[in-house]
């Protein structure tokens, strides 16, 4: 599903993020990204869903070659992979289902089928009552479940989460991590940059360390925790 292969990113100041980085993620998996601040954690998302472009090495993702990729592709590219933030993006101006509608929407979605699967995903976050509210009558963790809803609305291959629980008290969190587990047990690859020890140690899933843009561990499902 993901395929690095040394690959490099390197930011317009010199800076290189992301350094000679070789991984393999298959479909179906539950990757923790981890690491301190600064190591490349985000880099390395944003590679994946095109927001960065790698200054080096091989890349594909969900099928897509993103070193040969053409600009018009890249919206393609998107429908394949949903992306979750930590301060969750949503659009202040649009209800909870605009904010969700509009992912299909802009992939030229008919009407019909975009209202019956909006509700559809908003049942699956337990959203359906708050579909006509606003994100800032939402509490923090609604928010980021609307934002899960939004980032499954088009049943990408990948979900990419970029401190999904970042904001949230702990007790929010795990309602994500289950929302997050879910949407994996359904086949979805998922791909999460976190800092959240106490999650990593008690849902386990296979671990990638980085540090200073380079993977540094690269730990399966079942070895011993994140105890760095
Ligand atoms: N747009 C940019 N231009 C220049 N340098 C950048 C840019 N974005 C990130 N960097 C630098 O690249 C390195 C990696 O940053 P990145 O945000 O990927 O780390 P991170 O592991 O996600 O950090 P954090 O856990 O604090 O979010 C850092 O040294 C950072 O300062």
């Amino acid at each position: 599903m993901i395929e690095m292969k040394d690959v490099t990113k390197k930011y317009t100041n010199g800076t290189a993020a992301i350094r000679d980085l070789s991984i393999s993620i298959d479909q179906g998996e539950f990757v923790y990204v981890v690491g301190p601040s600064g190591a490349g954690k985000s880099t390395f998302i944003k590679l994946m869903y095109r927001e960065e472009k790698a200054s080096n090495g091989d890349l594909k993702v969900a099928d897509y070659d993103l070193t040969k990729i053409k600009n018009r592709e890249v919206p393609y590219l998107r429908r394949e992979i949903g992306v979750v933030f930590q301060d969750y993006k949503l659009l202040e101006r649009k209800t909870v289902y605009e904010n969700v509608a509009y992912a299909m929407q802009v992939i030229g979605k008919r009407p019909r089928e975009i209202k019956k699967r909006v509700m559809d995903v908003l049942d699956m976050v337990g959203l359906k009552h708050k579909a006509r509210v606003f994100p800032n009558q939402l509490s923090g963790g609604e928010q980021q479940r609307v934002s899960i809803a939004r980032a499954i609305v088009n049943t990408p291959q990948v979900v990419i989460a970029d401190e999904p629980t970042g904001n949230l008290d702990p007790e929010i969190s795990w309602e994500i991590m289950k929302l997050l587990d879910r949407i994996n047990a359904q086949g979805t690859t998922v791909v999460m940059a976190t800092h959240n020890r106490t999650i990593v140690n008690t849902i386990r899933h296979r671990v990638i360390a980085i540090e200073n843009g380079k993977i540094i561990r690269d730990q399966a499902e079942g070895e011993y925790g994140y105890d760095d």
